[in-house]
Parts: structure tokens; sequence; C-alpha cells
């Protein structure tokens, strides 16, 4: 079985295309249908040898394992074909290619060229970044702890005071001088996601051993106690980035659906008016465009320092700032466990409103047509 593992290549994007909302995706696989790997062999099938192709990426016994679980219609194809295939489901996971070898440049650019504002930020100092109920919370650790620090404004959407004033300027005066310095350096900042103009990935900056350790020691508690069925227990990978808004820049975000299982999005501030969250309900793919219903609709204002956890399906956006500019630091963390699981499943009523209120209804109707047959 494959898992997103090391090298592969996490690009930002904002998945699902939501009503009235802007379309953002992935380029990975545009235009190239990727077959899907089959959880079971095919006992009878003779798989290729690759043993003589050049070039080849990896072993090729892996290729000839691999092709042992295509999908059937695949399997009568030329040596070469399915050799194409087996490259296109391996390169989603790994960082070739011409985008993700840019990005790479990016970063050593950075790394050799950027110097830091704020140190102190690069490195996780749980007493200089986090408010004193926070860090009790996660010392303690129980679920009675956790629940006592957090505000469930509508099911799955939890706030928590979170962050400390002074780091929440240190990170708007080290985004600010990032952005300067790559003004000056004439270096082009690659955006968080395709749906943000301004922005930066924090992790591009340095980062990302810090906001792992903060995913992996202080939401991970958090995340397996509030989003058991969403992949909360096994969250293994982040994307870490900053959102802008202005008034001479993005004013609003549209309406979608995160690439992430949990997402925590905090505001640093700094003064701003409107910007409200929107959130419509946990949705799976199949349903990502369905209606609401009443109990799913709910609007919060940001408040700086305080933090949102939330399932990466569960719908949302943020209205228009009215006046001032908002920074939001948001960290989606991901479960490749989880997302390998999802391939074989089709019945996600543990986590999508839409499924579950499927399979309450075909229960329903099932005991009525019971209690007919035996009347
Ligand atoms: O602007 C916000 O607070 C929301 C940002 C967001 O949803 C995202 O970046 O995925
Ligand atoms: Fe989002």
């Amino acid at each position: 079985m494959l898992l997103h593992g090391e090298g592969f290549l996490h690009w930002p994007m904002l998945v699902g295309k939501l009503q009235g909302a802007q379309v953002a995706r992935s380029s990975l696989e545009e235009g190239v249908p990727v077959p899907r790997l089959q959880k079971t062999p095919h006992a009878g099938h003779r798989p290729e040898s690759y043993e003589d192709m050049e070039d080849l990426e990896y072993p090729a016994t892996l290729y000839s394992v691999m092709e042992q679980h295509l999908p059937s219609h695949c399997l009568g194809a030329s040596r070469e074909k399915k050799l194409a295939m087996l490259e296109r489901i391996l390169a989603k996971y790994r960082p070739n290619g011409e985008r993700a070898k840019k990005h790479r440049e990016y970063r050593e650019r950075i790394r050799h060229n950027y110097q830091p504002l704020h140190e102190d930020l690069y490195t996780l100092d749980p007493e200089r970044f986090f408010v004193g109920s926070f860090l009790d919370a996660i010392k303690d650790g129980s679920e009675a702890a956790i629940r006592h620090i957090l505000i469930e404004h509508s099911p799955g959407v939890f706030t928590f005071n979170m962050l400390k004033p002074a780091f929440c300027s240190m990170m708007l005066e080290e985004v600010e001088h990032f952005e300067r310095w790559a003004q000056d350096a004439k270096v082009k900042v690659m955006r968080p996601n395709t749906m943000n103009n301004y922005g930066a990935v924090l992790d591009d900056i340095g980062m990302e051993e810090m906001l792992n350790l903060l995913m992996t020691s202080y939401l991970n508690p958090m995340a397996a106690v509030l989003f058991l069925n969403v992949g909360g227990t096994s969250l293994d990978t982040h994307h870490g980035f900053v959102v802008q808004y202005a008034m001479d820049r993005d004013l609003d975000l549209g309406f979608h659906v995160d690439d992430s299982e949990v997402t925590l999005n905090v505001c640093l501030g700094k003064q701003f008016e409107g910007g409200d969250l929107f959130f419509r309900g946990v949705r799976c793919d199949k349903h990502v465009n369905g209606e609401a219903r009443p109990e799913e609709v709910l609007e919060y204002s940001h408040v700086p320092g305080h933090a949102i956890l939330h399932a990466g399906r569960h719908r949302h956006g943020a209205k228009a700032i009215t006046s001032g500019q908002r920074t939001n630091l948001i960290l989606w963390c991901r479960s490749s466990e989880f997302r390998e699981l999802k391939k074989y499943q089709r019945d996600f009523s543990s986590w999508c409103g839409e499924c579950l209120l499927r399979k309450k209804e075909r229960s329903r109707r099932l005991s009525s047509a019971k209690r007919q047959l035996a009347s």
C-alpha cells in the first residue's frame, strides 16, 4: 500500500468546487487520468518484468508489484503504457517535475539569503508563544482539561485562546520583513494556495520544524479528542502559512474546503473590521455542493490570538474586511493514513453531514417496511 511518506509533494491547494466559489485545483494530474491502485492484487495476473527498462526511478520489482494492483481494465495494456501509468501514480508521491524543482530552488534561495528578523520564532518556545490556559490544558492532556478551554460554536468548530500578543506582533513583523526582503531581492513570493494573492508559506521561510512540533506536541492531543473520525489521531504532515487581507489587497476568501484533515486558524491581528469566517457543515467529495442545514450555519468574528480548529472538510470562507488589515496563521494538518484508508471507503456517515442524513433515512425506511411486513 502506498502511503504519503517522505518526499510526497504536498502542493498548496484548496480543494473542491463549491457554489459561487473560485475553482482552485492542483495541476499535478491535470488532463491525465491517473488510475487508482486496487487494494487486493490480481492473484492470477502475471506482471511484466521491467528489469531491462532504462532510467527507472525505482527498483524494477516495485513496478511489477504495483502492476498487480492496477484496475483490471489496465492489465491488458502494453508494457510501455502500464509503465507510464505506474510512473504517473508514483509521480504523485515524489517531489519531481518542474514545479517541485522551482519550489526547491525557491526554498534554497531563501535559506541562503534571507536573514530573519526574529530568530526566536524559528524554535518553538511554549512559554513565549502560548497563553497559560492553553499550555496548562496541553500539559494536563486529559479530555476534560482540553474541553475546558474550548468553545464549540457549532458542531465541529472550536475556538480557544492560544497565542500571546507578543508572539502575534513578532510574527506579523517577520512576515512584513520577509515581504520587504523578497521585493528588494526580486524574489517572487510563492503564495500559500491558489486562492490567495498575498501571504506566505511559513514552511518555506524556515519554520517547518517549529510548525511540525506545534502540530505533533500541541495540536495532536486536541485533534485526537475532537477529530477522531477525520484522521485526528494520525496527523503526520502539515502545510503552514499566513493569509493576508487589506483594503488594497485580497478582501475575502471564497467558499471552500481545505486540503487538510484538521485546520488550525489563528488570528494574528492587526486591526480590522469585518472578515468574519462562515461555516456550512462538513461534507465528503460527493456531497460538497449540497445545502447546509440551519444548525450548520455559523459566522464567527476573529479575535487576535484566538484559534479556530475545524475539520478540513468543513465548508467555509472568509467575508470581506471593511477596514484595516487582517493576517492569520493557518496550519493545514494532514494524515496520510486517513487519506489512504479513505480511498477504499464509500460511506462517510461518521463525519459527512449528508452521508449521515441519508443513512438515517435508509434505516428509517427499512424499519417502517419491516413494521408493515409484520402487521
Ligand atoms: O481568512 C481566514 O481566516 C480563512 C483562511 C482559510 O480558510 C484558508 O486559508 O484555508
Ligand atoms: Fe480554509
